[in-house]
């Protein structure tokens, strides 16, 4: 067996045979490593496929260095006739496989490393569900009573449909009209019984799905950055689509079934059993070993399931990346290699479903079996009793009408059980992120100043991303920048610049030092109110899909009317441009309508348009033009009567920063300069290198 890259085509093998468990280690450092740094996703599975192709796997990508696969065409006559036994005796050796149990069933199990979620059993999944839907009991009770109604109902028919036809067939008038009276009314009972029990538990459904949906946002919304930094998007929105169906599904469909069935079993149980006891032991005992082979086949698709929300959960991130960076791929031509990054997830969940419609087969196959014996016992056992004179005819017909009721409620039973089973298992992951607590940021209350200045001062701050601990990415800063000073950050790209920022609006926490506001630890003031008087346009401003007007206002605490919507934009010299849009500032945005520049100045309105005591410009103007940098280089200063504020600018283009009150040299988490323009250029250190490049550069 020779072992695979994950993530690959299966065709695509790696290296020879380790052991299970560093395979297990390897996959999880691979993820791991994958998802906190990018870093190349690296790791082994099993695999029966032979070639002999050398690659190195950059994000579930296959970089093929070397292609020497044997082609079938190149073989001699011999080795034709090698590989066809080779074929037969695989094929021979796969048959005792195919038995239940046997090697063939085994699902790939490479994603197992990665679920870390606590198993959850029946119970704690409904008493969970029950905590969400509790507010609405009375839907809940109300789709019990009318499941209770429509089985008692339903399981009544059978006795009076026999009765009547056996008093017409004695001439008892009386008797068979009283019958078919009840029968009409027990029809019509269990028939409006079961359209309100369809209908309170479809409402159940919707709103356990909808509660569940809102618990597990909120939950997400509310967790560290560093848990985006390590969670996928098509992962969480895996969580959040199809898992939260699949789970809600638990009261809406599955317990909605086995209630009813089980209700309709044990009633016919027990008429059997008063029936005629000998019988009705017959088919109680294959209805245990149908109950029996139904556990097995239940534990196998939950198996199936969590693997199945897995695999659905890695094809989902591979389509949503591929899809976002579709610009990317058109240019370099790769959609047919995205198409197989995205088929291999596909091929495996192919294994699953392959797998357990097999299993389905199987249960299928044994319940018909089983239910055909019990007709055939019947008979048997029945038409003797009947020659004997022990049981009458219509006994007997009652008999064979109720085991069928018996065991059609037990396979339903069991069909219900494994889509629980099923259910329970895509609960697992689901309940593990509801269970996540959220950020102290928001559950601790941090103090307000009467007013905020804007003094920022770095006392020995030093900090690594958790992701990668042993990397310092800052060392030792310490930095004070005074209310309404402009403060420039430079230096080459990977220095720390934005990680500075990052710290600065408390997106991570310092690893030791700490950070002044005002004089008061960042830590110990209120990060909304803190956060609401901080103006930030990021590196690349991304638009939300909603009209020019909401997304400058987006996020700001105050009233504003469409002059102060249009004076910020007009401050970021946005104003022309959105005036030419089609709806004006009404016009519905997203990140494909617009240029770099214009995203950027409508980031630069919307912070301005808060009127902060902060300003954070990180690379904000890197795609402006050089007379619209010019145009809003004053309102991003801090001076002027109107612009009191503190102003921290990240640039690589230094002629942006050359007016900065103060400007700070940042090398690898280092400050090693800081003085104004003029001083560093005299200092001829990195600034004055990095300014010269630049100029000649132009030049
Ligand atoms: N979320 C993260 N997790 C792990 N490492 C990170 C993360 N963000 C940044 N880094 C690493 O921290 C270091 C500093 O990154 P930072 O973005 O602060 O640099 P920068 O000076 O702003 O660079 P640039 O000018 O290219 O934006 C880099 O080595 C980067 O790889």
């Amino acid at each position: 067996m020779a072992l695979i890259l994950k993530h690959h085509h299966p065709s695509f093998i790696y290296s020879n045979i380790h052991s299970k468990k560093r395979n297990f280690a390897t996959n999880f450092r691979a993820k791991f490593a994958h998802r906190r740094f990018n870093k190349p996703l690296v790791s082994v599975v099993p695999s029966v496929r032979v070639n002999r192709i050398s690659s190195a796997s950059v994000n579930g990508y296959s970089v093929v260095n070397h292609d020497d696969s044997i082609d079938v065409a190149d073989c001699t006559d011999n080795e034709v006739k090698v590989k066809v036994t080779e074929r037969l005796l695989r094929l021979v050796k796969l048959i005792p496989s195919l038995f239940p149990g046997g090697e063939w069933w085994r699902f790939l199990d490479d994603v197992e490393v990665v679920q870390n979620a606590k198993p959850v059993t029946l119970v704690k999944a409904l008493r969970r569900m029950w905590g969400l839907i509790a507010s609405d009991r009375w839907v809940i009770f109300s789709a019990f009573s009318a499941l209770v109604l429509t089985a008692l109902t339903e399981i009544s028919i059978p006795h009076f449909l026999t009765a009547s036809i056996f008093s017409a067939q004695s001439g008892d008038t009386a008797v068979f009209h009283g019958n078919v009276k009840l029968l009409i009314f027990l029809c019509i009972t269990s028939g409006i019984c079961s359209g309100l029990r369809g209908c309170w538990f479809g409402i159940a459904n919707m709103i356990l799905v909808k509660r569940m949906r809102e618990t597990l946002y909120t939950t997400l919304l509310l967790q560290d950055i560093n848990f985006f930094d390590s969670e996928s998007i098509g992962d969480l929105t895996s969580r959040l689509g199809s898992d939260c169906q699949q789970v809600s599904r638990v009261i809406g469909n599955d317990l909605n079934l086995i209630l009813r069935n089980l209700l309709q079993a044990t009633g016919a149980l027990i008429y059997l059993l008063v029936l005629s006891w000998p019988l009705g032991l017959c088919t109680l005992t294959i209805c245990s070993t149908l109950s029996f082979i139904m556990l097995r086949y239940g534990q196998y698709q939950k198996k199936a399931a969590k693997l199945t929300q897995e695999y659905t959960a890695s094809a989902n991130e591979v389509a949503q990346e591929t899809i976002s960076l579709m610009r990317t791929v058109r240019v370099y031509g790769t959609e047919r290699r995205e198409v197989e990054r995205y088929n291999n997830w596909l091929e495996k969940l192919a294994h699953i479903s392959l797998r357990t419609s097999a299993a389905y087969g199987i249960w299928n196959f044994s319940f018909n079996t089983l239910y055909h014996s019990t007709q055939v016992i019947a008979v048997l056992i029945g038409g003797m009793s009947i020659m004997a004179g022990h049981i009458t005819a219509e006994k007997l017909t009652k008999f064979i009408l109720y085991s069928e009721w018996l065991i059609y409620s037990t396979w339903f039973v069991g069909d219900n059980l494994s889509s629980l089973m099923q259910s329970v298992g895509a609960s697992e992951k689901v309940f593990q992120m509801m269970d996540l607590a959220p950020s102290h940021q928001f559950t601790s209350r941090g103090s307000k100043l009467p007013n905020l200045k804007g003094r920022i001062e770095f006392v020995n701050v030093s900090f690594s991303y958790t992701s990668r601990e042993t990397v310092n990415v800052l060392q030792d800063i310490n930095i004070t920048v005074n209310p309404y000073e402009v403060v420039a950050l430079v230096g080459l790209s990977g220095s720390g610049k934005s990680t500075i920022v990052n710290l600065l609006l408390r997106l991570y926490e310092p690893t030791n030092g700490q950070i002044l506001i005002d004089g008061s630890p960042l830590k110990d003031l209120d990060i909304k109110w803190l956060r609401e008087r901080i103006g930030y346009v990021g590196q690349e401003p991304r638009l939300f899909r909603m009209d020019v007007k909401s997304n400058i206002a987006y996020g700001c605490t105050r009233d504003v009317t469409q002059e102060d919507i249009e004076w910020a934009a007009k401050q970021a010299s946005a104003h022309d441009f959105i005036s030419s849009l089609p709806d004006g500032y009404n016009t519905i945005v997203d990140d494909d309508l617009l240029s770099g520049g214009q995203k950027q100045r409508i980031a630069i309105a919307r912070a301005i348009l808060r009127d902060p005591s902060i300003l954070i410009l990180d690379e904000a103007t890197s795609a402006l033009d050089a007379e619209s940098e010019y145009n809003i280089k004053d309102v991003l200063r801090a001076a002027g009567e109107n612009f009191k504020r503190t102003v921290i600018i990240i640039a690589h283009r230094l002629t942006t920063v050359q007016a900065a009150d103060r400007i700070v040299v940042m090398d690898r988490g280092h400050i090693i300069e800081m003085g104004n323009h003029k001083e560093l250029l005299l200092k001829d250190g990195l600034y004055a290198r990095l300014t010269r490049r630049q100029v000649d550069a132009v030049g």
